[in-house]
């Protein structure tokens, strides 16, 4: 039997149908559709084959990058709540596993690609945010395959033990989130996005979020906090903090101006900057686009306490690009009260009129419920749905063709 013409597709899976102007054999595998006929002549005409594919089950990928610590299990809680479901690990896995599962979404988590675990960061001298100590071929791959609607299998990290452990099978679903230190680092993955986000939490901040945690929930001494900070803090400054100008959304958590000199770090400033021109995302503003405003909502409809809220909105440049840039600093006393504030921003892409202000409520106990971390996140969630359901929208009116090889 004579291989006649071998066709190759971005992604090729059980929606692709193929017409031939004659009966001829085919066979499939994930990138290339090969044509074969026992007969030269049928060969030939069978080389002028279309073959297309509804792209319309691909999975969307969304990329989260931040260090540990600096909020990114919370805003995975807010995300796939705007999806609605719960978000669980997979069923009878390993309970150490770091994904988590919903109907809509799969969060996978980064660490999960270390290639060397506790012990042999210790004996190479590496630190978990060193490139070195990870795969970013099998990342890569594996991210790639998902999107082309192909299972895999993915080590998984075990934080408990330090060690490797058995893979876990990820199926392709509407959404898939990496999250983790490392992103937008390779090209290749980060190319594989269709949405990005940085989650950047200025060092004060950082400070006071992990003695918080560290502390208080894992029993960790001021000394080894300090001590764990300035140790990674060369390589997160050479390898996690540079991902943040290729973010398509960056969170940015500064320490307030409302209050001079402040240094307990609990009143915060955050920053909602939003690229322009990427594609399924026009960023929110406040009042009217593209102006510069200053809004201080205290007053009437809107309780607030000392030192006050303070909204700012306007255009800015981030790493030579063009963005939106939305600030709230201070915090809500009133959480309900923040229908006031949402009823002042526009391109939210709420689909009914409060809707930012019920996922608040709904997750009041989150942390960051009262500043901006939780308002961004929320937003920034719903913007993620609204990106998800164009992409959709836009790959159903196109199909995609395979091209000869
Ligand atoms: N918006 C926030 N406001 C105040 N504290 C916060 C906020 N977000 C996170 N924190 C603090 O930081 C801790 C870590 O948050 P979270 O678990 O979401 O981070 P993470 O990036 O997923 O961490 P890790 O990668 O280490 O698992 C929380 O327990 C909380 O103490
Ligand atoms: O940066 C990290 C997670 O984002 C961790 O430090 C890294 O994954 C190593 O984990 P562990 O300390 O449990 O060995």
């Amino acid at each position: 039997m004579a291989v006649c013409t071998v066709y190759t597709a971005h992604s090729l899976n059980s929606t692709c149908s193929i017409s031939t102007p004659t009966k001829t054999h085919l066979g499939f595998n994930q990138k290339h559709v090969v044509l074969y006929s026992t007969n030269k002549k049928t060969a030939r005409r069978a080389s002028s084959a279309v073959i297309t594919c509804s792209t319309d089950t691909q999975t969307v990928v969304i990329g989260l990058a931040a260090d540990s610590g600096c909020g990114k299990s919370t805003f995975m809680r807010r995300l796939t709540s705007v999806f609605g479901g719960a978000a669980e690990p997979p069923r009878g896995g390993n309970p150490d596993s770091n994904t988590l599962i919903s109907d809509t979404t799969t969060v996978i988590c980064l660490d999960d690609y270390h290639s060397l675990d506790r012990t042999g960061r210790k004996e190479k001298g590496v630190t978990a945010l060193d490139p070195r100590a990870n795969d970013f071929d099998l990342m890569y791959e594996q991210v790639k395959a998902i999107k082309d609607g192909v299972a895999v299998e993915k080590p998984i990290y075990n934080h408990v033990t330090g060690l490797l452990d058995p893979p876990e099978l990820i199926k392709p679903p509407k959404i898939l989130v990496i999250e983790g230190l490392h992103p937008m680092y390779d090209q290749r993955v980060r190319d594989l996005l269709d949405f990005s986000i940085y989650l950047d939490i200025s060092n004060e901040v950082k400070f006071a979020w992990k003695i918080q945690r560290d502390m208080a929930e894992r029993g960790h001494s001021l000394e080894s906090i300090k001590a764990s900070i300035e140790a990674r803090k060369p390589d997160f400054d050479a390898y996690i903090d540079p991902q943040k100008q290729y973010a398509d959304a960056v969170i940015e958590v500064l320490p307030t101006q409302l209050i001079p000199d402040d240094n307990e770090g609990k009143v915060l400033r955050v920053k909602l900057i939003m690229k322009e021109g990427v594609k399924f995302f026009s960023p929110v503003y406040l009042f009217d686009e593209g102006s510069s405003i200053s809004w201080i909502p205290c007053g009437r409809k809107l309780t607030c306490s000392y030192p006050g809220i303070k909204f700012s909105y306007g255009p800015d440049a981030y790493y030579g690009h063009e963005v939106s840039v939305l600030e709230m600093d201070g915090q809500f006393d009133r959480l309900d009260e923040l229908i006031y504030v949402e009823s002042h921003l526009s391109n939210i892409s709420t689909k009914f009129y409060g809707e930012v202000t019920q996922q608040m409520l709904k997750h009041a106990d989150f942390p960051g419920s009262n500043n901006g971390t939780g308002l961004f996140q929320t937003i920034v969630g719903l913007k993620i749905r609204d990106l998800f359901e164009q992409i959709v929208a836009s790959r159903a009116k196109t199909p995609l063709e395979a091209t000869k090889a």
